[in-house]
């Protein structure tokens, strides 16, 4: 698709005047967001087709300058390295992959198994080729489901074990793990990472600087509420954020999550990380695609609140 299409009469620049709460940056579709929200693959089919550069063409034109793909290690060297070309010529940064999709609805970080431990070990020695090949600096790390046999206390010394032998493995290359507690109720019952005070005392038993926490404000508004203190709270241990209202897990501005305070407050935090968009759209076709970015540009901070 010609990028000319999307710049010219962009659907979005038609409804952005129309909408509703939109801000001044609403008036010119491509001004980058001031925040680094990251799309995925699917999210804008009815804007842009599905091609997936195409998807990232229209991205960019919208002014996302982020991308994140769970699947990425599932796709072909030559998707990935023409996935990346584009991303690098449209100044789109690669979000998280996925580095254990498709192994962590298991038991293993916080098992005694040794053949399963290795097992996560050489997965992670996989992953870094794809993420060398995509530009990936973060990798997703869900630990597991919790061990019903053992003792918390055992699970989460197994748990720090194994992520300091990852740790290994991908620092050399710059890579760093980010671990993302996931909600019990609603998602993922009997994962052993639910909680941030969890994955802050993880991230400082694991001491390294390829360990941090992805802080998915979905999940933790599940799990603890609080968000603005909880985040203040592990902030020195965050590298990543993603987001999605509640309940639902959709857009900003569809759930009970005040997102405009909570990005207001990672702006003023100084966060220059990437804020993935791990959740649905709320609207069928177009229009719910439409909605997406509307609701992104009516709570993105000013680019020039004081920090
Ligand atoms: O966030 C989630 O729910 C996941 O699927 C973990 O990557």
């Amino acid at each position: 698709m010609d990028r000319r299409q999307f710049s010219l009469g962009s659907a979005a620049a038609v409804l952005s005047s129309t909408l509703p709460g939109r801000n001044a940056l609403a008036d010119n579709p491509s001004q980058p967001f001031t925040l680094n929200y990251a799309p995925h693959f699917g999210m804008f089919t009815h804007s842009a087709g599905e091609d997936l550069l195409d998807q990232l063409r229209f991205a960019a034109d919208q002014g996302f300058r982020a991308w994140e793909d769970n699947p990425m290690k599932d796709r072909s060297a030559e998707q990935q390295t023409a996935i990346a070309k584009e991303m690098e010529r449209l100044g789109i940064q690669m979000g998280v992959i996925s580095a254990l999709k498709g192994v962590w609805k298991a038991v293993n970080f916080a098992g005694d198994d040794q053949d399963v431990r290795a097992q996560i070990l050489k997965t992670m020695r996989g992953i870094v080729d794809v993420a060398r090949r995509v530009n990936a600096t973060y990798l997703t790390i869900v630990p597991g489901l919790a061990d019903p046999k053992l003792p918390h206390e055992y699970q989460m010394a197994n748990c720090i074990d194994l992520l300091q032998r990852c740790c290994d493995v991908v620092e050399p290359h710059g890579l760093v793990m980010v671990l993302e507690p996931l909600n019990r109720k609603t998602n993922h019952p009997g994962v052993l990472l639910h909680r941030s005070p969890q994955a802050y005392l993880i991230c400082k038993a694991v001491a390294r600087p390829s360990c941090k926490i992805l802080f998915d404000i979905y999940h933790q508004q599940i799990t603890e509420g609080n968000l603005i203190p909880n985040i203040d709270r592990c902030w020195d241990e965050i590298a990543y954020f993603q987001c999605g209202d509640n309940p639902g897990r959709r857009e900003p501005g569809t759930g009970e999550i005040n997102y405009r305070n909570v990005f207001a407050f990672l702006h003023r935090r100084g966060f220059g990380g990437v804020v993935g968009m791990e959740h649905k759209n709320a609207g069928q076709g177009l229009a719910g695609e439409m909605a997406v970015i509307q609701a992104y540009r009516s709570i993105d901070p000013a680019p020039n609140v004081s920090r």
